[in-house]
Protein backbone atom coordinates (compact mmCIF):
# COMPACT_ATOMS: atom_id res chain seq x y z
CA UNK A 1 0.00 0.00 0.00
CA UNK A 2 0.94 3.54 -0.69
CA UNK A 3 2.13 5.65 1.80
CA UNK A 4 -0.26 8.66 2.45
CA UNK A 5 1.24 11.87 0.88
CA UNK A 6 2.56 14.52 3.06
CA UNK A 7 0.61 17.81 3.04
CA UNK A 8 3.75 19.91 2.84
CA UNK A 9 4.80 22.03 5.87
CA UNK A 10 3.61 25.52 5.98
CA UNK A 11 5.82 28.05 4.39
CA UNK A 12 7.59 30.10 7.25
CA UNK A 13 6.84 34.04 7.44
CA UNK A 14 10.05 35.00 8.93
CA UNK A 15 9.73 38.57 10.13
CA UNK A 16 11.05 41.85 8.63
CA UNK A 17 14.01 41.57 11.70
CA UNK A 18 14.42 38.11 10.69
CA UNK A 19 15.33 38.91 7.34
CA UNK A 20 17.65 41.89 8.73
CA UNK A 21 19.37 38.77 10.65
CA UNK A 22 19.86 37.02 7.56
CA UNK A 23 21.09 39.87 5.59
CA UNK A 24 23.71 40.96 8.11
CA UNK A 25 24.92 37.32 8.49
CA UNK A 26 25.60 37.00 4.95
CA UNK A 27 27.42 40.65 5.06
CA UNK A 28 30.09 38.83 7.69
CA UNK A 29 30.75 36.07 5.71
CA UNK A 30 33.03 38.76 4.14
CA UNK A 31 34.74 39.47 7.66
CA UNK A 32 38.21 38.14 7.88
CA UNK A 33 40.50 37.81 10.78
CA UNK A 34 42.74 40.81 10.92
CA UNK A 35 39.98 43.13 9.57
CA UNK A 36 39.99 46.57 10.81
CA UNK A 37 35.80 47.11 10.59
CA UNK A 38 33.76 49.98 10.07
CA UNK A 39 31.26 48.99 12.49
CA UNK A 40 27.47 50.85 11.26
CA UNK A 41 24.39 51.64 13.70
CA UNK A 42 21.00 50.53 13.75
CA UNK A 43 18.94 47.25 13.27
CA UNK A 44 20.95 45.51 11.08
CA UNK A 45 24.69 46.52 11.56
CA UNK A 46 23.55 45.57 15.53
CA UNK A 47 23.02 41.62 13.92
CA UNK A 48 26.27 42.10 11.98
CA UNK A 49 28.18 42.44 15.08
CA UNK A 50 26.27 40.04 17.40
CA UNK A 51 27.72 38.21 14.51
CA UNK A 52 31.12 39.40 14.28
CA UNK A 53 31.30 38.99 18.15
CA UNK A 54 29.91 35.53 18.23
CA UNK A 55 32.38 34.43 16.23
CA UNK A 56 34.83 36.04 17.91
CA UNK A 57 34.09 34.32 21.08
CA UNK A 58 33.88 30.77 18.72
CA UNK A 59 37.75 31.80 17.90
CA UNK A 60 36.54 31.65 14.26
CA UNK A 61 37.32 35.63 13.56
CA UNK A 62 40.79 36.43 15.40
CA UNK A 63 42.31 40.20 15.57
CA UNK A 64 39.13 42.39 14.41
CA UNK A 65 39.26 45.74 15.00
CA UNK A 66 35.89 47.64 15.42
CA UNK A 67 35.72 51.35 14.40
CA UNK A 68 32.25 52.17 15.57
CA UNK A 69 29.89 54.91 14.11
CA UNK A 70 28.39 55.92 16.72
CA UNK A 71 28.13 55.84 20.66
CA UNK A 72 25.31 53.35 20.57
CA UNK A 73 27.12 50.82 18.31
CA UNK A 74 30.30 51.63 20.23
CA UNK A 75 28.27 50.78 24.04
CA UNK A 76 26.93 47.59 22.19
CA UNK A 77 30.53 46.76 20.85
CA UNK A 78 31.74 46.71 24.17
CA UNK A 79 29.33 44.61 25.78
CA UNK A 80 29.80 42.06 23.03
CA UNK A 81 33.09 42.52 23.83
CA UNK A 82 34.06 44.17 19.73
CA UNK A 83 37.78 45.14 20.30
CA UNK A 84 37.62 48.82 19.32
CA UNK A 85 39.73 51.29 18.05
CA UNK A 86 39.25 54.44 16.46
CA UNK A 87 39.99 56.70 12.92
CA UNK A 88 42.84 58.72 14.17
CA UNK A 89 44.88 55.15 14.47
CA UNK A 90 43.05 53.33 11.74
CA UNK A 91 43.25 55.39 8.74
CA UNK A 92 42.02 52.88 6.40
CA UNK A 93 39.21 50.29 7.24
CA UNK A 94 39.01 46.82 5.25
CA UNK A 95 35.06 46.52 5.51
CA UNK A 96 32.49 48.49 6.88
CA UNK A 97 28.80 47.00 7.26
CA UNK A 98 25.77 49.06 7.76
CA UNK A 99 22.37 49.66 6.85
CA UNK A 100 20.82 51.99 4.19
CA UNK A 101 17.46 54.33 4.60
CA UNK A 102 16.45 54.66 1.31
CA UNK A 103 18.25 53.55 -2.19
CA UNK A 104 16.06 54.72 -5.37
CA UNK A 105 16.66 52.54 -8.74
CA UNK A 106 19.63 54.08 -9.56
CA UNK A 107 21.45 53.16 -6.25
CA UNK A 108 21.14 56.49 -5.01
CA UNK A 109 21.89 56.27 -0.85
CA UNK A 110 20.40 57.88 2.20
CA UNK A 111 21.85 56.95 5.14
CA UNK A 112 22.05 58.94 8.59
CA UNK A 113 18.40 59.33 9.71
CA UNK A 114 19.00 57.38 13.01
CA UNK A 115 21.27 60.42 13.82
CA UNK A 116 24.57 59.20 13.14
CA UNK A 117 25.11 60.80 9.79
CA UNK A 118 28.45 62.34 10.56
CA UNK A 119 30.32 59.61 12.16
CA UNK A 120 29.25 57.37 9.56
CA UNK A 121 29.98 59.35 6.82
CA UNK A 122 33.57 59.64 8.47
CA UNK A 123 34.11 56.15 9.08
CA UNK A 124 32.78 54.54 5.99
CA UNK A 125 34.83 57.40 4.00
CA UNK A 126 37.85 55.21 5.01
CA UNK A 127 36.88 51.62 3.77
CA UNK A 128 38.24 49.38 1.16
CA UNK A 129 34.64 47.62 0.89
CA UNK A 130 31.83 49.11 2.00
CA UNK A 131 28.88 46.54 2.94
CA UNK A 132 25.50 48.49 2.84
CA UNK A 133 22.66 46.26 3.39
CA UNK A 134 19.22 47.19 1.85
CA UNK A 135 16.28 45.55 2.56
CA UNK A 136 12.58 46.16 0.32
CA UNK A 137 11.71 48.25 3.13
CA UNK A 138 14.25 50.72 1.39
CA UNK A 139 13.54 50.57 -1.93
CA UNK A 140 12.10 54.00 -3.45
CA UNK A 141 11.61 55.31 -6.41
CA UNK A 142 12.91 59.03 -5.50
CA UNK A 143 14.75 59.76 -2.52
CA UNK A 144 12.36 60.59 0.25
CA UNK A 145 9.66 58.58 -0.77
CA UNK A 146 9.57 56.63 2.63
CA UNK A 147 8.28 59.29 3.87
CA UNK A 148 11.37 59.92 5.56
CA UNK A 149 13.97 62.80 5.13
CA UNK A 150 17.30 63.64 3.89
CA UNK A 151 19.33 64.31 6.92
CA UNK A 152 21.79 67.03 7.34
CA UNK A 153 23.97 67.09 10.43
CA UNK A 154 24.62 70.57 11.78
CA UNK A 155 27.80 71.01 14.47
CA UNK A 156 26.36 72.85 17.21
CA UNK A 157 29.16 75.08 17.75
CA UNK A 158 27.32 78.91 16.54
CA UNK A 159 25.07 76.87 14.40
CA UNK A 160 22.67 79.62 15.28
CA UNK A 161 24.32 81.82 12.42
CA UNK A 162 23.28 78.92 10.75
CA UNK A 163 19.76 80.03 10.76
CA UNK A 164 18.93 83.07 8.77
CA UNK A 165 20.50 82.65 5.94
CA UNK A 166 20.73 78.18 5.57
CA UNK A 167 18.17 77.49 8.07
CA UNK A 168 15.45 79.38 6.97
CA UNK A 169 15.79 78.91 3.07
CA UNK A 170 15.28 75.10 4.02
CA UNK A 171 12.19 76.07 6.11
CA UNK A 172 9.16 75.27 3.95
CA UNK A 173 11.17 71.67 3.38
CA UNK A 174 11.94 71.21 6.82
CA UNK A 175 10.21 67.89 8.10
CA UNK A 176 8.83 68.31 11.87
CA UNK A 177 10.33 66.00 14.27
CA UNK A 178 6.57 65.67 15.35
CA UNK A 179 7.82 63.54 18.94
CA UNK A 180 9.74 66.67 20.13
CA UNK A 181 7.84 69.28 18.30
CA UNK A 182 11.03 70.41 16.56
CA UNK A 183 13.15 70.73 13.53
CA UNK A 184 16.20 69.08 15.30
CA UNK A 185 17.18 66.11 16.90
CA UNK A 186 19.64 65.75 18.57
CA UNK A 187 22.13 63.02 18.52
CA UNK A 188 25.93 62.51 19.22
CA UNK A 189 25.62 66.32 20.42
CA UNK A 190 25.54 67.33 17.09
CA UNK A 191 21.78 68.43 14.95
CA UNK A 192 20.14 66.51 13.25
CA UNK A 193 18.06 68.21 10.03
CA UNK A 194 15.53 66.53 8.68
CA UNK A 195 14.66 68.03 5.16
CA UNK A 196 12.17 66.82 2.75
O1 LIG B 1 21.99 57.05 11.31
C1 LIG B 1 21.60 55.89 11.18
C2 LIG B 1 21.96 55.04 10.07
O2 LIG B 1 22.07 55.63 8.84
C3 LIG B 1 21.36 53.63 10.02
O3 LIG B 1 22.38 52.85 9.55
C4 LIG B 1 20.16 53.51 9.12
O4 LIG B 1 19.14 54.35 9.64
C5 LIG B 1 19.67 52.06 9.00
O5 LIG B 1 19.16 51.60 10.21
P1 LIG B 1 18.38 50.22 10.33
O6 LIG B 1 19.35 49.11 10.09
O7 LIG B 1 17.86 50.20 11.75
O8 LIG B 1 17.27 50.23 9.34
Amino acid sequence: MEAPIQAPPPPTILTEDELKKIDAYKAVEFVESGMVLGLGTGSIAKHADDRIAELLHQGKLTNIIGIPTSKKTQEQAISLGIPLSDLDKHLILDLAIDGADEVDPYLNLVKGCGGSLLREKMVESAFKKFIVIVDQTKLVKNLGGTGGAVPIEVVPFCWKLLKPGYIDCLKKNLKLDVSRNFVFVERMENHLLLTI
